[in-house]
């Protein structure tokens, strides 16, 4: 099963990575970055700057998400689970835990409520989305695994794009969550334990 190969926020060890909180401000990234001008860290909003200083000319990011209240995150792991719960009548509470941080965080470890993680996609000189194979937030069910960064099963145009904001995203220090294409994040205890950073940068804001 790809889940024994990546490593999940489920995992006990990304909850015991530590926070030395910078108390870093969120900041509204600029329009050319998102649109709707989602709040995030400031480390984490200069970085997709200097992500997007790497795209070739034409091509640019649109970040959909950034930081997301507890509630919310609370929210989505509730209803994600209640659909594994019917998929796998009779799971156990430890399994499904783990089933469901594929898709959505614990609330504790959870990037986006550190304001530190972003949900974003490629789009051209219009602002039109460039093809990533799937939709953002497609589940593992929904898009039969391709939401998985590596995952086989699409186009060439797809697969280079996924690359292409690997290169982007990945050469300004940001790491990306193997089970969702969409999910970029700096400074959690996530991209501390992916990078070898003795603390994280960024815990949960209230
Ligand atoms: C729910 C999805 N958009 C998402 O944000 N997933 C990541 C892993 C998260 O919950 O931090």
């Amino acid at each position: 099963m790809l889940t024994d190969t990546v490593l999940l926020l489920s995992d006990p060890c990304v909850a015991a990575v530590p926070v030395l909180d910078s108390g870093e401000p969120l900041v509204r990234l600029p329009r050319y970055l998102s649109p709707g001008r989602v709040p995030v860290r400031r480390g984490l909003a200069d970085r997709l700057a200097r992500a997007a200083d790497r795209l070739p000319a034409g091509i640019g990011l649109r970040v959909v998400e950034g930081h997301r209240s507890a509630a919310d995150q609370e929210a989505i792991v509730a209803s994600y689970s209640a659909e594994l719960r019917t998929l796998h009548p009779g799971i156990d509470d430890a399994s499904l835990r783990v089933l469901t941080s594929r898709f959505v965080s614990p609330l504790e470890v959870a990037p986006h409520v550190a304001g530190a993680a972003v949900d974003l996609t490629l789009v051209d000189a219009c602002g039109e989305d460039l093809d990533l194979g799937t939709p953002i937030d497609a589940t593992p069910e929904q898009s039969d695994g391709r939401c998985w960064t590596a995952a086989d099963g699409i186009g060439a145009d797809a697969r280079a794009h996924r690359d292409l904001m690997a290169h982007a995203l990945g050469g300004a220090g940001l790491v990306n969550y193997p089970t969702e294409w969409w999910h970029w994040s700096y400074g959690d205890r996530y991209w501390a334990l992916s990078t070898g950073a003795d603390h994280a940068l960024y815990g949960p804001l209230r």
